[in-house]
């Protein structure tokens, strides 16, 4: 498997100083010719820690890959499903009520942990997220079955939105989210498009958010948008995601996710990232890694994450998604792919990538998309057929 991974990669060197003129991503974020000529010792770091992942992680002493996996060690990665939010989010038809929460009740039975389920957003800018009130009242009337406790976070970026997070007297009644997450940007000019603000102002505006629902006993979880670069302010430099990142963590996020939201980004690009987080004295256990697919990069920038000891992946099932605020952008990495790579090198996620494959096939015939996993749709192709009932 190393061996294999390896040999590919040995491979690339040459490639891409031919392709870099030519790649999707050479406009907005140069490939680098000399990535794994003068950063082999970066490369061999890289995969030196892979490989001591995947040999420790398959040694006799690591447990079988069960939904009851513990999800403290090392060889554990916590999967964030963002498909009933990020992936729905930019649908320009309205996805019935139903079929959300439908989407999150299946993907709570597959041995997910975290499945984002909504946001309180202008409706106005969202309209697909209006019914973000129903879902959460819906959710905390009927908690979803599930073999594992689920936590069903939700987008807020002001004091209105977290109004409707907040525990409510009025119908609908309900007693509250426990978890939300306030949503930053490392550019200027997505800030300005996607929260009609400057950074300096989100900040302002997160702050008393942050405040309340701590006081309310709400965990608050930080997003930092266009890690790498933005369609709007050109390639993004690691030092202002290090001063976002800190400043979302000081202000009392417990994990922030870095979002390459227009998936531009490449292992070298997202390991040099990594790398000046960590420098910067950010531990790997506060990040989280939220990678798009546009151009098919999504795994391999997770595996670069894996590397640096990052152990929680955003994922969207069947790859659904897209930024309204982001031309062109794809969905997440999907969740049946992200599985299926952790799996492969040794991690344990605890995730049902069967049941999983199964919702992905459902929701994308539910809303007439394309499954964007590869995964999904060639794990179902291999079951044997059921006959027909008379
Ligand atoms: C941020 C605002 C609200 C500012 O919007 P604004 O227009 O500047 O705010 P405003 O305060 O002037 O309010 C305008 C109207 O919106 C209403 N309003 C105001 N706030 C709320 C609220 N919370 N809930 C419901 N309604 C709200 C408010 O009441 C008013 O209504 P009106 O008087 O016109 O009828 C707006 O720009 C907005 O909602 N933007 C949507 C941003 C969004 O959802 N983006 C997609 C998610 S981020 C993402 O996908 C990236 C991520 C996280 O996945 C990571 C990655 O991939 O990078």
């Amino acid at each position: 498997m190393f061996c294999a991974s390896k040999h590919i990669f040995g491979r690339l060197a040459p490639l891409r100083a031919a392709s870099a003129s030519t790649s999707p991503t050479s406009t907005s974020f140069p490939l680098r010719p000399s990535f794994f000529s003068s950063r082999s010792l970066t490369q061999s770091r890289l995969f030196a820690s892979v490989k001591d992942l995947y040999y420790y992680n398959n040694s006799p002493k690591t447990a079988p890959n069960t939904s009851s996996a513990d999800n403290t060690t090392n060889d554990f990665v916590k999967i964030v499903e963002v498909g009933p939010r990020d992936g729905l989010q930019n649908e320009k038809t309205i996805v019935p009520l139903d079929t959300k929460i439908s989407l999150i009740e299946r993907l709570s039975t597959t041995g997910l942990r975290v499945i984002e389920a909504g946001s309180f957003v202008a409706p106005k800018w969202v309209p697909q997220m209006a019914d973000s009130t129903s879902i959460l009242s819906h959710l905390l009337r009927s908690p979803p079955l599930a073999p594992n406790p689920v936590t069903y976070p939700f987008l807020v970026p002001n004091l209105k939105g977290l109004e409707s997070a907040l525990p409510s007297t009025t119908p609908p009644p309900h007693p509250g989210a426990s978890e939300i997450s306030i949503f930053a940007s490392a550019s200027e000019g997505f800030s300005l498009k996607n929260l009609n603000c400057t950074i300096a102002t989100s900040f302002e505006r997160f702050e008393p958010v942050v405040k309340k629902a701590l006081e309310h006993g709400i965990k608050v979880r930080g997003y930092v948008s266009m890690v790498i670069s933005c369609p709007y302010s050109g390639d993004t430099p690691p030092e202002k995601v290090v001063e976002v990142t800190k400043k979302l963590l000081d202000m009392g996020c417990y994990e922030v996710s870095l979002g390459d939201t227009t998936g531009v980004g490449n292992p070298y690009s997202i390991d040099v990232l990594m790398k000046a987080l960590l420098e910067a004295g950010i531990p790997p256990e506060k990040l989280a890694c939220h990678f798009h697919d546009t151009y098919g990069q999504a795994i391999v920038n997770c595996m670069v994450g894996l590397a640096n000891g990052i152990r929680v992946f955003d994922s969207s099932v069947a790859g659904l998604g897209g930024c309204p605020y982001a031309k062109g952008a794809t969905g997440n990495v999907a969740t049946e792919d992200l599985v299926y790579f952790m799996h492969s090198v040794g991690m344990k996620t605890g995730v049902d990538l069967e049941k999983v494959s199964e919702v992905g096939a459902w929701i994308s015939e539910a809303i007439g998309r394309k499954n964007n996993s590869k995964v999904g749709p060639a794990l179902l192709a291999k079951r044997p057929e059921t006959p027909a009932s008379s």
